[in-house]
């Protein structure tokens, strides 16, 4: 099955993602149905091995997982909840939708799980993500507060029996009984927390009916929503088929697709004018407001990079709150992006933290031209930096760390030695 992945970066640095890529020798090509993917021709290592992935700047993705955020298709902007989201797969590419003046709510209840989602965010640099951990039908959320959903609920996984032959005596047919109910009260609760006129995406990795048509049926003729047509995206007109049940239901198949067996339906809210609830007071947000120009080091940080929002001392870590989640109601428990850490009067930034180097100048951070010299320095080895490469601020500390100009991290600089640690 060919690999597909996305890049992560800023619009302008897609270019030199690309040439990190094909200078360790991948060979690519864009996928036709959104800009963000591309497809793997050629792979010398594991990708995942790739210096672009160390960084963060793609994300390995089955295409056809890709499909659900896409055909949720949130606005720039926009307001979204994800309810059962690690380890973030989807989670990533609605925020690379929605952009950074919008938000996405990713809810997990698995503690493990949910550390791998964050940990997936963290790496990506996706600061306008909020992580909560609840039950999805008990998310203490308040009626009609966002305008798209998506619920990609636990199931039998029947779609993924290529990868996984064992997934059929995992979940043979009279094991479903209880995923059937959960995915139910998830439906009826993503209802409860969708603005009128809002749209709701129910997606499944399975194949059989009782999990996909029947819950949508189900959901048409309980909750007040109405099914919605989907259209093929290009690439993905051999692999799939529209039921003739309901409409507004996609499959993906497995055995004609590239990617994995996948169910898609979209449904509308009723147009109402039901305002969301009362949401929270200020004074209320966890964690104090951090002026960070007070803190040594934080003058080489581009602060302006972040999103509007606010930055929050939460006893030592450094958390930004987005905008939009300075609104979420009072009781939900859930948290901004750690940025780091503070030691003393100092600020240690997350060493991943891409999105606040400021633009490469030759005293404040070391750019490197070799990958192989890049591959070294992420294998542990301290890097020999020449003469005119050493940044010259006399002491010692996190200084950015470039490929030909594009920001990867915050690398140590000793001397004349640079060093990366992965955090
Ligand atoms: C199909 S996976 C989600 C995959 C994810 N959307 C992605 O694309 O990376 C379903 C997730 O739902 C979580 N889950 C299990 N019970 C749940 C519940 N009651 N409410 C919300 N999520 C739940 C599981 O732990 C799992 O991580």
């Amino acid at each position: 099955m060919p690999r597909s992945f996305r890049i992560v970066c800023q619009p302008e640095q897609v270019s030199l993602v690309e040439d990190l890529l094909r200078s360790q020798g991948y060979v690519f090509s864009p996928e036709p149905f959104s800009p963000l993917a591309y497809q793997v021709h050629e792979q010398p290592k594991p990708l995942g091995s790739s210096m672009a992935a160390a960084f963060g700047l793609i994300y390995i993705q089955d295409r056809s997982s890709m499909l659900p955020p896409l055909l949720l298709d949130p606005p720039a902007g926009a307001m979204v909840l994800d309810m059962c989201s690690s380890p973030g797969s989807k989670t990533g590419l609605l925020a690379q939708l929605v952009g950074p003046t919008g938000l996405v709510l990713a809810n997990e209840p698995n503690e493990q799980r949910l550390a791998t989602l964050r940990h997936n965010l963290a790496a990506l640099n996706l600061t306008h993500v909020a992580t909560c951990r609840y039950p999805g039908q008990d998310l203490p959320l308040p009626e009609g507060l966002f305008s798209h959903i998506l619920l990609d609920p636990p199931c039998s996984g029947w779609g993924t029996v290529e990868r996984n032959p064992r997934i059929l005596e995992m979940w043979p047919p009279h094991k479903l009984k209880p995923l059937i109910s959960l995915q139910r009260e998830l439906l009826r609760k993503a209802f409860s927390m969708l603005a009128p006129g809002g749209r709701l995406l129910y997606s499944t990795c399975t194949t059989n009916p009782e999990e996909n048509q029947d819950q949508v049926q189900w959901a048409l003729s309980e909750l007040d929503l109405q099914s919605t047509p989907l259209h093929f995206l290009p690439g993905f007109d051999d692999s799939c088929t529209t039921s003739d049940l309901t409409g507004g239901c996609m499959q993906v198949r497995t055995e004609a697709g590239e990617g994995q067996g996948f169910f898609l339906s979209a449904l509308i809210r009723e147009k109402g004018d039901n305002p969301p609830d009362a949401l929270s007071d200020r004074d209320d947000l966890p964690g104090k407001p951090l002026d960070m120009s007070r803190y040594s080091g934080s003058e080489d940080i581009a602060w302006a990079n972040l999103p509007a929002g606010e930055v929050r001392n939460f006893k030592g870590r450094i958390m930004f709150l987005p905008e939009r989640t300075m609104d979420f109601p009072l009781g939900l428990r859930w948290q901004g992006y750690e940025l780091g850490r503070l030691q003393g009067d100092v600020v240690r930034l997350n060493t991943r933290l891409r999105l606040l180097l400021p633009e490469y100048a030759p005293q404040r951070g070391v750019n490197i031209d070799d990958v192989e010299e890049l591959v070294r320095l992420l294998q542990g080895q301290s890097l020999q930096l020449p003469a005119g490469q050493i940044p010259s601020r006399n002491k010692s500390g996190p200084f950015g760390l470039y490929w030909r100009g594009l920001p990867l991290g915050w690398a140590t600089v000793k001397g004349n030695r640079c060093l990366w640690s992965p955090r």
